[in-house]
């Protein structure tokens, strides 16, 4: 029997172990193909989600599958081929600054070589050819010898999306890739994700507080209230009454400048 790429199974997630729960019983499954696009207030617990899906956090209570293995189950060698199939990028990139674009682009391999090879820094001619191949397709060949602490935001952000890209990876997770860059750098980030979405055939989940990107680029959209699912659906479902319930704007008429304001109010 084909296994759904993700399935998650009464997910409950407590920070304290206690009853104060940041997920609460989510159940959901995503497959190859799919965009989703999570939406949810500051502290609804995206990125607690996200971070399960990869086993960075554990649930407190029910199961995340990838492929039909629940990653709780898994000895640390699986865990690790578990997390090199899963490319990831952050709001705050968690690049090296001091390393060029190149090196940190290398660095998205280590899952697949050695140890002394990752120590010693050697890589095939094969790897070198990856590693060009993820900057041009991110636009940055002429920037490979920069140092990343001399890139913009938007920059950094392509650097990343390279590094996830020659993990080879079978899911690309965001953690509010974009919350960091300007609106116009964000809408170029997304394209660029998409395209890789699009020529990898990837399962993608990002995490986003701008209501109108999920609602362009995802093609379902699930959206987090207090640690529950309130929408699980197709983007045009999401309706303004659904966002109002969403961001507690139930008694505001919400005409589409609103969404402006509603995704860049982050706090
Ligand atoms: N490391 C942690 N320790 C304790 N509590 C945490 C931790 N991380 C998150 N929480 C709590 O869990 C809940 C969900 O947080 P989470 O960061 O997942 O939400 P979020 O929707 O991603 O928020 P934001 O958009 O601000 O990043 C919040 O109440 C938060 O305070």
């Amino acid at each position: 029997m084909e296994h759904p790429t993700i399935k998650i199974d009464n997910l409950s997630v407590s920070y304290f172990n206690n009853d104060d729960y940041a997920l609460d019983n989510i159940n959901l499954e995503a497959n190859d193909g799919e965009f989703i696009c999570i939406l949810g207030k500051s502290g609804s617990g995206k990125s607690t989600l996200i971070r399960c899906l990869n086993g960075l956090i554990q649930p407190t209570k029910g199961a995340v599958c990838y492929k039909g293995k629940n990653l709780l189950w898994l000895k640390d060698e699986q865990l690790r081929k578990v997390r090199r199939e899963m490319g990831m990028i952050f709001q705050q990139f968690n690049l090296i600054p001091r390393l060029t674009v190149s090196q940190n682009v290398l660095t998205g391999m280590f899952g697949y070589r050695s140890k002394w090879k990752n120590f010693l820094g050697v890589f095939s001619e094969e790897e070198k050819q990856q590693m060009e191949n993820a900057l041009k397709l991110v636009e940055l060949e002429s920037f490979k010898n920069k140092r990343v602490e001399k890139l913009s935001g938007g920059q950094k952000q392509r650097v990343g999306i390279a590094r996830a890209l020659v993990q080879r990876p079978e899911v690309f997770l965001g953690d509010e890739p974009v919350a960091s860059l300007d609106p116009g750098i964000s809408e170029k980030i997304f394209q660029l994700i998409k395209r890789v979405h699009d020529e990898h055939k990837l399962l993608t989940i990002i995490n986003v507080h701008d209501v109108t990107l999920a609602k362009r680029f995802a093609t379902r959209i699930i959206a987090l209230k207090d640690g529950k699912v309130i929408f699980d659906d197709k983007p045009h479902l999401l309706t303004n009454e659904v966002i109002g319930e969403l961001y507690d704007m139930q008694d505001t008429k919400i005409e589409s400048q609103d969404l402006n304001i509603i995704q860049n109010a982050k706090d």
